[in-house]
């Protein structure tokens, strides 16, 4: 956490922790800045329960992530972390924003869940393994992303799972996330995203590999601007989601 931001291994940057401690107190609000991310849960919890328990082979059942450990690796306030401990994981949840982890330590205890809350970047982590890693909207937010990558990797058991979801790099999500999510609609602050930080499909497939994963399957995630409804596409020229595996 405090090497200085020239270090190749440094994921951090001091600008997006600021941003990200900056929202922390309206993260839960289901109509404050950070609504788009409660939408999208609605859609990835039941895709990652689906993908792990399938994984995993689990029967679904009222807890059907139950004895699984997960590592939340940009927790930000929680929103998966928590939906991770209801289906029954045993959650560990990272941030490297202060105030993100000191509200989501106070939303659990509210809502009695416990999950193990650190305040840290990949490092804090990194002598430890999970049955799932859930890298979520984070990779284009992180400096020296193939260092991340690879320690993310690492932090997958053998037999695990990791999925990552973030932005495509192309002219469509520039046009999308940036120009209408952040000017036209304002669904997002101005400066919440920089284009050149989007991560391509390959470019994600390339470095879970690189890092001793197997991609198995993908998913678009498309957004209708009217409902302001997210659903699954097979198009993953915006947002997208990869499954992968680490084999034993
Ligand atoms: C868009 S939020 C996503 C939060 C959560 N993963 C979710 O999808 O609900 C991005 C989060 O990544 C965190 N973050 C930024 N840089 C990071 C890094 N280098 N390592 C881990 N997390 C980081 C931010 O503090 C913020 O909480
Ligand atoms: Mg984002």
């Amino acid at each position: 956490m405090n090497a200085p931001a020239s270090d190749p291994r440094m994921s951090v940057s001091a600008e997006e922790i600021k941003r990200y401690n900056a929202l922390a107190a309206t993260w839960w609000d289901p109509k404050g800045p950070m609504w788009p991310l409660h939408r999208l849960n609605a859609l990835r919890v039941p895709f990652v329960v689906e993908a792990v328990s399938e994984h995993f082979g689990l029967k679904t059942s009222q807890a059907p992530l139950k004895g699984l450990t997960v590592l939340d690796i940009g927790c930000g306030a929680g929103l998966l972390s928590e939906a991770m401990a209801r289906a029954g994981a045993v959650v560990t949840a990272v941030d490297p924003a202060q105030r993100n982890i000191a509200i989501a330590m106070e939303h659990a205890a509210a809502e009695d869940l416990a999950i193990e809350y650190i305040h840290g970047d990949i490092d804090s982590v990194a002598h430890r393994q999970f049955d799932v890693v859930l890298n979520m909207e984070v990779v284009e937010h992180v400096e020296n992303l193939d260092a991340f990558m690879a320690s993310c990797g690492a932090c997958v058991a053998g037999g695990g799972v990791q999925i990552v979801a973030t932005l495509n790099r192309n002219f469509k999500s520039w046009l999308f996330a940036i120009i209408g999510g952040e000017y036209v609609l304002r669904w997002l602050p101005k400066g919440t995203h920089q284009w050149r930080k989007f991560v391509t499909p390959e470019e994600t497939r390339r470095m879970l590999t690189a890092a001793g994963l197997t991609p198995l399957k993908s998913a678009g995630v498309a957004v209708n601007p009217f409902t302001r409804s997210y659903s699954l596409t097979d198009d993953t020229s915006v947002n997208y989601m990869i499954v992968a595996a680490r084999h034993d």
